[in-house]
Formats: C-alpha cells, structure tokens, sequence
C-alpha cells in the first residue's frame, strides 16, 4: 500500500505556492485567478472522470479522479485548509453507516 505521505507533501508544496509567482508556477496561477477559476477546474475534471468511467476508461479514470484530488486541494489550500482537515472528517464519520447516519437527519 502507498502510503498518504505524497498528500502532505504536495499539500505543503500547494501552501508554498502562495509566494511564488503566477508566471511560474500553476497553482500560483491558479490563486492569483481566484476562487471561481480553481471551482471550474474542479468542476471540469468532475465531469472529465465521469467520462472516463462511462467510457470504461481505468486508466483514464485514475488520471481524472488524481487531477480532481489534486485540485480541490488547491481549492482548500486556497481557503486556508489542507488534506489533514479532510482526513480528519473521514476519522470522525469513520464507522458510521451512512445508511444509520441518513435516518437520524429526519428522526425526531
Ligand atoms: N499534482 C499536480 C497536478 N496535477 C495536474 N496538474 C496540472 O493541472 C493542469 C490542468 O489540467 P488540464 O488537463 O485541464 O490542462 P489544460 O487543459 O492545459 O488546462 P486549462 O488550459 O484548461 O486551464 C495541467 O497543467 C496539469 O499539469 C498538476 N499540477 C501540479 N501538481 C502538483 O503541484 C505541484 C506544484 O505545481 P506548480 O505550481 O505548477 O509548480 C507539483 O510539483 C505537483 O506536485
């Protein structure tokens, strides 16, 4: 199994990229864009594995779904958060069956 390393690694090369230069660096030209241009990346690779996996692409769909990871991290570094804030949404609904979870919005 590979280990989450890489996440933190390019996760501090994300926060690293607020100094750089937009000319010089994707991400920093990313930000420098705004927060609309990083949610049509996102959105764009969103709808780019959904063509990869209807067309039954494994390839193409491991390609997409790295570069929709990869740019809502840019989104949530952005906002000022990291993949560690994301990590640690999954350990607290870790266990709870979204079955159990979906019934108690609409219990009482
Ligand atoms: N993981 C990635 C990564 N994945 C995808 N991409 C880039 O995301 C961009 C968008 O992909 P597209 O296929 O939509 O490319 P495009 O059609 O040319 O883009 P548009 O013209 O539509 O904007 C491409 O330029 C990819 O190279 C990435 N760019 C950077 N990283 C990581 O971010 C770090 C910092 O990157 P820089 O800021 O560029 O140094 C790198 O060292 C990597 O670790």
């Amino acid at each position: 199994m590979i280990d989450i390393e890489v996440l933190h690694r390019v996760a501090a090369t994300l926060a690293e990229r607020k100094a750089a230069s937009p000319d010089a660096s994707y991400v920093s030209s990313l930000y420098a864009k705004g927060t609309d241009a990083i949610c049509k990346k996102v959105a764009e690779e969103a709808a780019e594995t959904i063509m990869a996996a209807k067309d039954g692409n494994r390839l193409h769909l491991v390609w997409e779904v790295t570069d929709v990871w990869f740019h809502t991290m840019v989104l949530l570094s952005h906002f000022g958060l990291t993949v560690d804030d994301v990590l640690a949404e999954f350990r607290r609904r870790e266990g709870v069956s979204g079955i159990d979870e979906k019934k108690s919005r609409t219990a009482g």
